[in-house]
């Protein structure tokens, strides 16, 4: 795994059609367990997928490990990204292939890929996998699977977009056990401060900024007594925006 400083931001700030979305985001996540926190529409997404260099800054910079998000050949080893919908990840018919994929796009032969596999999915208990039809697994499995794609490719930060939304309980301990054991930086982003709770550092975003920073016994009881605050108004006054 490569080793990691993290990824920068020096007034980020990101306009979509018209409107700030995030606005003058200076920060340097290298914790090793980090959450970010915030309602419906406080720009979550956007800093997903600005971190990952999905979508440029509008103002300011981002770099992970000092190198530019948008340079793709050179992030791949660096930072892996879990969607909440697996079918927004998954390309190909089998899960062997699927698995292989990451590898080829690593420069590893057909056959270094198709032996990592074997052994990952032995590891796993689930070599009865290799040959199975993605679009037949269950969600909670093909999340499974784009978890287990990721890992394979080692990079040293995975960004997680609500990585227990529509997932049962029994697999949502299964995923959060395996995800508490993985030595890669993770960087989870979530409306639910439980997902977040065993964090070195939660970050709660609010309209586009920052409005805490800090360990979550101080971040989070702050953030779900204003989302019960907010909660007893019913009115959803931010959809007119
Ligand atoms: N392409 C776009 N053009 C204009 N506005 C956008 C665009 N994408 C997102 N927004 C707006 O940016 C704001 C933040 O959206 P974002 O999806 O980042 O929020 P979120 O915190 O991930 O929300 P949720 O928890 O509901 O998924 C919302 O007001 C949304 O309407």
């Amino acid at each position: 795994m490569t080793s990691s400083q993290g990824i920068t931001l020096q007034n980020a700030s990101v306009t979509l059609g018209g409107k700030v979305i995030l606005s003058g985001l200076s920060l340097t996540l290298s914790e090793h367990r980090i959450g970010i926190i915030g309602r419906n529409g406080s720009g979550k997404t956007t800093l997903l997928r600005l971190l990952a260099g999905l979508i440029p800054p509008t103002t300011g910079s981002v770099t992970i490990d000092g190198l530019n998000p948008t340079d793709r050949k050179a992030i791949l080893p660096r930072l892996g990204i879990l969607f909440q919908n697996p079918d927004h990840q998954i390309l190909f018919p089998t899960v062997a292939e699927e698995l292989g994929f990451g590898l080829r796009q690593q420069g590893q032969t057909e056959a270094q890929a198709q032996r990592a596999v074997t052994t990952l999915l032995a590891a796993e208990n689930r070599s009865h996998w290799a040959k199975a039809l993605t679009h037949t697994l269950s969600q909670g499995q093909r999340h499974y699977l784009c978890l287990l794609s990721i890992l394979l490719m080692q990079p040293a930060t995975i960004l997680l977009d609500e990585p227990f939304a529509g997932l049962d309980l029994p697999t949502q301990t299964r995923l959060a056990r395996r995800l508490s054991a993985v030595p890669q930086r993770l960087i989870t982003i979530t409306h639910d401060p439980a997902t977040v709770s065993a964090c070195d550092r939660v970050l709660w975003l609010d309209q586009g900024g920052i409005r805490a920073d800090g360990p979550p016994d101080t971040v989070l009881p702050a953030f779900t007594a204003e989302m019960a605050r907010i909660g007893e108004h019913d009115a959803d006054t931010d959809l007119a925006d």
